[in-house]
């Protein structure tokens, strides 16, 4: 069984990653698993930039390859914010409950026909010595009016998700691993993944 490492502090994240690389026969490790490694500042203009410099800053730390996660949530009718700034959108503590109450402020006056929205993710694969690629997945939503279920992470609350009918957070962990811009960012890595770990197998 492969050692994966994915450079995300995010516990959710972390979570989803463990229960889609299973089946696959990997096992995850997280920066949650490297508490000396430091936040890499996200610098970039976009998701598939921010997911470089995490995936590289850490690959050179470690000397492996290394997996990063960059994702985010983009809202039409706000001009696809909060995008990148996701994460930090109400303040620099990452507060889920605030993010998401900003969110549902913003778009109080907007009308049902015009709520659509997508999560995206960037996933960047940097292997020392060799040049970092990327792959990337989408996840076509709505924003509700207020937070539905308890699930997941982040906005999943106010998301309608397009292809289940329900909130993200309705959905039971299994059936957000199957159509997540995540998994679908992921299920573009599968083919590499043999090849790519076949040199770090661990005992
Ligand atoms: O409802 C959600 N369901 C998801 O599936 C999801 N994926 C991303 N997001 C949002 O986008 C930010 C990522 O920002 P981000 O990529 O910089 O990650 P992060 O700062 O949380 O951790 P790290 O991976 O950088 O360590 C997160 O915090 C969330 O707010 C999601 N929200
Ligand atoms: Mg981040």
């Amino acid at each position: 069984m492969a050692e994966i490492i994915i450079a995300t502090k995010n516990a959710g994240k972390a979570k989803e990653f463990e229960r889609m690389f299973k089946p696959l026969g990997h096992k995850v490790k997280t920066l949650l698993d490297f508490p000396e490694i430091a936040d890499v500042e996200e610098t970039g203009t976009t998701f598939e930039g921010n997911a470089i410099l995490k995936a590289e800053a850490v690959s050179q730390l470690l000397d492996r390859i290394v997996i990063a996660d960059d994702s985010g949530l983009a809202i039409d009718a706000l001009e696809g914010r909060p995008g990148i700034y996701s994460a930090r959108y109400s303040g620099a503590e990452k507060n889920d409950e605030a993010n998401m109450d900003k969110v549902l402020n913003e778009m109080q006056d907007v009308p049902d026909a015009k709520r659509q929205a997508r999560f995206h993710c960037a996933l960047a694969v940097a292997i020392p010595g060799e040049q970092t690629y990327t792959v990337h997945g989408i996840c076509e939503g709505e924003i509700l009016r207020e937070k539905q279920g308890s699930y997941g992470f982040g906005y999943d609350p106010i998301f309608f998700c397009t292809a289940k009918g329900k909130a993200m957070a309705e959905l039971e962990p299994e059936e957000k691993s199957q159509i997540s811009h995540r998994a679908n960012a992921l299920r573009k890595l599968e083919e590499d993944l043999a090849t790519l770990f076949s040199g770090e197998e661990r005992p």
